[in-house]
């Protein structure tokens, strides 16, 4: 049984007399112990997707089971299977790090010594050790975001969600708090869902991708399927002037699967999956034919490359995402 099974969920708000249908129609199957990241553009309905999947918001139809529980019939059942990290944060300023965790236990009904022994375990998973008796409001930013993972989980849920975990973040901080993460997967081999914004993130870090738009879901794949499958390898051939570089693309294109483009100088670009295997043929059949090819780039594509080939647009011009840490340090 998948950990979370999720058929046909749909939610429309009503706002006077307009209608924004945030999602539309969204089947998703994650199977326990996967690590999945939602990715799409502003608006696309990721949010309300994961409020509907941690029972925050009622949806207008469709299914969705998580653990078993259906959202709708055992929403009690749900919330207390799964762990929900969002974007703000709950914790008391002026509580102590130890002290909050412990409260936290308390509050999922943990006896005292469950609750103890719980912070004490999240203090060593996410590093808290040399913070325990900090003030929650002098932590920065990244130590911050692992206190919060620590507190969303302390009732040690099978599946967790993250909401956009690393956004702010610089790349180091963002880096420390993926290995956090999957220690905490490996230790307790939870089910882990989030959304991000950092296509490199998406890519590096999770089995699978979901990328969402306009309410539905338009590819579910590992990130390299996605890549080899939707947006294929790029391949520039720089030659000696243009006749020489139309001349390649004409030899490119006798080979299966190769897109080539406009001849720009005397330059020549191609698209293609497996271009590592295929550059040296290209090359050794430019060569039998006389034409000098002077420089070769490969280059593997990106998630963008693969939202751009899905819908036309680019996610970085959306504003949204983020194929490199620019963001500022936490
Ligand atoms: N309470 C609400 N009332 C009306 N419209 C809403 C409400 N919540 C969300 N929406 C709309 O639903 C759509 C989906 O929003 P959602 O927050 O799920 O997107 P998202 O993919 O999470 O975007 P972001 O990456 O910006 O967080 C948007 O058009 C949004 O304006």
């Amino acid at each position: 049984m998948p950990a979370i099974e999720v058929s046909a969920l749909t939610k429309t708000f009503r706002q006077g007399k307009n209608t924004v249908e945030a999602v539309k129609g969204v089947d998703l199957a994650v199977a326990s112990g996967e690590l999945v990241a939602l990715l799409g553009p502003n608006g696309a309905g990721k949010s309300t997707t994961l409020r509907m999947l941690t029972t925050l918001l009622r949806p207008t139809s469709g299914s969705a089971h998580l653990g078993g529980w259906s959202i709708a019939d055992d929403p009690e059942r749900v919330r207390s299977v799964i762990g929900y990290v969002g974007q703000g944060n709950g914790a008391g300023h002026n509580q102590r790090v130890r002290e909050e965790l412990i409260t936290q236990g308390r509050c999922y009904r943990l006896s005292k010594a469950e609750a103890v022994s719980r912070a004490d375990e999240l203090i060593d998973a996410l590093d808290l050790q040399a913070l325990v008796d900090r003030k929650v409001g002098t932590l920065s930013g990244g130590q911050r975001r692992r206190l919060d993972i620590a507190l969303g989980i302390v009732h040690g849920p099978s599946i967790i969600f993250l909401d956009e975990p690393t956004t702010g973040m610089d790349p180091q901080s963002r880096a420390n708090l993926w290995d956090h993460i999957g220690r905490v997967r490996d230790r307790t081999g939870a089910t882990i869902v989030l959304t991000t914004h950092y296509l490199d993130e998406a890519d590096a870090m999770a089995e699978r991708v979901v990328v969402i738009d306009s309410g539905t879901v338009i590819a579910d794949d590992t990130a390299r399927h996605l890549k080899d499958t939707l947006a294929g390898d790029q391949i520039i051939l720089r030659t000696t002037d243009p006749e020489a570089a139309t001349a390649v693309g004409e030899i490119a294109a006798r080979f299966g699967g190769v897109t080539v483009g406009a001849v720009d100088g005397d330059v020549v670009t191609l698209r293609a999956s497996g271009g590592d295997a295929l550059l040296p043929v290209v090359l050794r059949s430019a060569a039998d034919a006389g034409v000098d090819v002077r420089a070769a780039e490969l280059m593997r594509p990106t998630l963008d490359d693969v939202f751009l080939a899905l819908t036309g647009r680019s996610l970085r011009e959306s504003g949204t995402a983020t194929a490199t840490g620019s963001a500022p340090a936490a």
